[in-house]
């Protein structure tokens, strides 16, 4: 196995905001990229009814996901910045929902088991943190929930370098790495650390943030750990 190491993949400065975010969760986010489901994922031997399960609850985590993208394009303090949102929206819309389908399909998933699923707790407790980022209007807000989400995801997909055969879980893995997936996790983190409010002005709000970072990274233990708990 050829392991990155915590968050190697991405520049940060080393005594800026981000970083320290980075440290106050690196045993949670070891555990998470280390995770069952990710090893079994690469090996191309994860348990259908899980595969199924996950990507179920995916779906449900997805619809709330593209809701702060479209809140970052309403939100987001420059052109710039708004723009490479959008982009990324078109891309979701082309690539991975076609991989969600074409999955559902492979595995046998009718639309009436994904379209309105029963949500397992962390499903539940994901989606009420990303849409009162939404709520909150705040871009800062958004970008924490983002950037954990997408950087968590780039780190697992990166851990190792066989893929599987399978479409369903090679398109999974491939969705989440690749130089522009960097790219887009490298644009996050760069945003977050530029908006990020100083300590002088802004202490809870930035305490806020932190709260927020530390809870985003719960749930993708817990996102991972429930697909195991029936
Ligand atoms: C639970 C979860 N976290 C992160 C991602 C990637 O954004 C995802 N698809 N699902």
């Amino acid at each position: 196995m050829t392991t990155t190491g915590i968050g190697a993949l991405i520049e940060v400065s080393a005594d800026g905001s981000v970083s320290a975010l980075m440290r106050s969760t690196s045993e949670q986010w070891a555990a998470a990229i280390n995770h069952r489901f990710v090893r079994e994922l690469f090996a191309g031997t994860v348990d259908e009814a899980v595969m199924r399960d996950y990507l179920v609850q995916d779906y449900q985590f997805f619809e709330s996901f593209l809701s702060m993208l479209g809140a970052c394009v309403a939100h987001a303090d420059e052109l710039d910045a708004k723009l490479r949102f959008a982009r990324q929206l078109g891309m979701l819309v082309a690539d991975e929902d076609t991989y969600f389908v074409d999955s559902f399909v492979e595995l046998g998933v009718d639309p009436s088991d994904y379209l309105r699923p029963e949500l397992a707790a962390p499903t539940a407790r994901f989606r009420d943190l990303m849409d009162s980022a939404v709520d909150s209007a705040s871009y800062p807000q958004l970008l924490v929930v983002l950037v954990v989400a997408e950087w968590l995801y780039l780190d697992w997909a990166e851990s190792q370098e066989e893929v599987p055969q399978r479409d369903v879980h090679r398109g999974w893995i491939d969705l989440h790495r690749s130089e522009t997936f960097r790219g887009w996790v490298q644009f996050l983190v760069y945003e977050l650390e530029r908006v990020f409010p100083t300590e002088n002005d802004h202490g809870s709000e930035a305490e806020d943030l932190a709260r927020t970072w530390r809870r985003a990274v719960d749930l993708e233990c817990a996102f991972f750990d429930n697909v195991y708990d029936d």
